[in-house]
């Protein structure tokens, strides 16, 4: 950290205004050598012309005029001195100050480079910078307010909540552990331990059975559409794409790959995927899209089989049903050609979530889409409660309430075991928020960062 950095902070190309960002000890003397005039006041924008600090006649060798900033740490983002140069947004004019930064002694700053040092210097925990590199990635309005939310302190405020009352907890065993007033010290424990240690629990379990809302925010909400070959899937998919994303022909058998539209439903990233028609196929191109179908339905958020109701109905259904899950949706296509019933033979729940639409005529088209939005709305739409967002807390969490569940059941017969156990638990949630030094934890959070952040 004893390194001045610098990177551009805004995107590359040209653009209206371009900003570079300086952090570290020689961030001021940077700023001194390339500005002509005086340092402007602290958090204070000033007009400044801009020159190579090595430039022979200051005036012929201007690079910009553009507004200039000085953060003197550490009231500033990495807590470091900073300065800012905004500058107009031409590539030769970034790249010419990218020169005279060099030339000022600064270095090009790694991806995260700047917030890991306001992380450590503890303008941030880990939680609240993962929530600044997403609010950057956020290209939806529901990520948007997921990240925020994370990057102003939710998540860390839940983990060290949790913290602090684990350390209560400990201390009150540890206490009985070497003062015990009472002969039956693990006795005593489960009185004092077990409630507050039981709640804690619990608020773990909940905290992980969220159905992965927070990474599904994150990375993207999957629907795969499945049904017998020539249904109507790709059809059904051009149709929500509002574009020929997929081919589509009377051939059964013509969609192969797995195809993927990418949209934004409720304010939430929705991936819609269309898969080969299921059948025993007769030729090895078609039986691995049959097997792509079979593993893309398994792994998807929700499942939309798609009937062809001018075909018997009875065999394609009794075909889908083992795939479906509880909340999934049921299109039953070629409305145009089959006036009928075709409900006829389901349950309440499964006449449901069925839609009768035409791709052909798009009518029940509106209805399918709402059903898909108002899904993608409950499943994903906030809580009061933050969602974790990424694997790496959920395997931190997980570890903690592990050790808290073998600490609960320690606690009554072996209060030392149940101690050390708390430790561990204590040490998970710390790793959480980075408050212990996990350094190729660190490592990887920091370097999926853009460059500039
Ligand atoms: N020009 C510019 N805009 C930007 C940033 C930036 O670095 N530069 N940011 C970069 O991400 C975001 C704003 N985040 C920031 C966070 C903290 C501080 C800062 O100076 N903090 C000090 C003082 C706080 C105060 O005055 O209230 C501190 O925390 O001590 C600055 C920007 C978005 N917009
Ligand atoms: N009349 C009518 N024809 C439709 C409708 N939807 C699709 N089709 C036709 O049905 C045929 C098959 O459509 P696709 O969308 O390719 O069917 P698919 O389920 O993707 O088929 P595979 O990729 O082979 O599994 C095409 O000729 C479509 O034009 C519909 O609602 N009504
Ligand atoms: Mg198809």
């Amino acid at each position: 950290m004893s390194d001045t950095i610098f990177a551009l902070a805004s995107a590359p190309g040209r653009a209206g205004v371009a900003v570079l960002r300086v952090s570290g000890p020689q961030a001021g003397a940077v700023l001194d050598g390339l500005i002509s005039g005086t340092r402007p006041a602290p958090r204070a924008a000033a007009l400044r012309d801009l020159r190579a600090p090595d430039a022979p006649t200051p005036d012929a060798t201007i690079i910009d005029r553009g507004l200039v900033l000085w953060f003197p740490g550490p009231a500033s983002f990495t807590g470091e001195d900073c300065a800012e140069f905004h500058v107009h947004g031409g590539p030769a004019v970034v790249s010419a100050m990218s020169e005279a930064l060099l030339a000022a002694g600064a270095r090009p700053a790694e991806p995260g480079e700047f917030t890991r040092r306001a992380f450590e210097n503890d303008k941030m925990d880990l939680t609240e910078a993962e929530g600044l590199a997403d609010l950057v990635d956020a290209e939806t309005e529901g990520q948007r307010a997921q990240a925020l939310s994370q990057m102003t302190g939710a998540l860390k405020s839940l983990y060290e909540d949790w913290r602090e009352q684990l350390i209560t907890i400990l201390a009150a065993i540890e206490g009985e552990i070497d003062f015990p007033d009472e002969d039956d010290v693990p006795d005593a424990l489960s009185h004092t331990g077990a409630a507050p240690l039981g709640a804690l629990i619990e608020a773990l379990r909940d905290h992980l059975a969220d159905e992965r809302r927070g990474e599904r925010v994150r990375e993207g909400f999957t629907i795969a559409l499945i049904g017998e070959p020539n249904a109507g899937k790709s059809s059904i998919l051009n149709a929500l794409a509002r574009r020929e994303a997929a081919i589509v022909t009377d051939i059964p058998g013509t969609t192969r790959d797995v195809v993927e539209v990418r949209q934004v439903r409720s304010g939430f990233p929705v991936i819609l995927a269309d898969t080969a028609g299921l059948r025993e196929a007769a030729d090895a191109v078609e039986a691995e899209g049959v097997r792509r179908a079979l593993a893309r339905a398994e792994d998807a958020d929700l499942r939309i089989a798609v009937i062809d109701v001018s075909r018997e109905t009875a065999e394609q259904w009794r075909a889908l049903q083992p795939r479906l899950r509880a909340g999934d949706l049921i299109a039953l296509n070629k409305a145009d050609l089959e006036p009928g019933d075709a409900s006829a033979g389901l349950s309440d729940a499964d006449a449901a979530r069925m839609v009768r639409v035409s791709a052909k005529t798009s009518a029940g088209l509106d209805a399918l889409e709402g059903l898909i939005d108002e899904i993608v709305f409950e499943r994903l739409g906030s809580r009061e409660t933050p969602a974790l967002s990424r694997a790496r807390h959920r395997r931190a969490v997980g570890e903690a309430l592990e050790a808290l569940e073998r600490a609960r059941a320690q606690l009554g017969v072996h209060p030392e075991l149940a101690g050390a156990d708390l430790h561990l638990a204590v040490r998970a949630l710390e790793s959480l928020t980075g408050r212990v030094d996990v350094e190729d934890v660190l490592d990887r959070v920091f370097s999926q960062f853009c460059i500039g952040k």
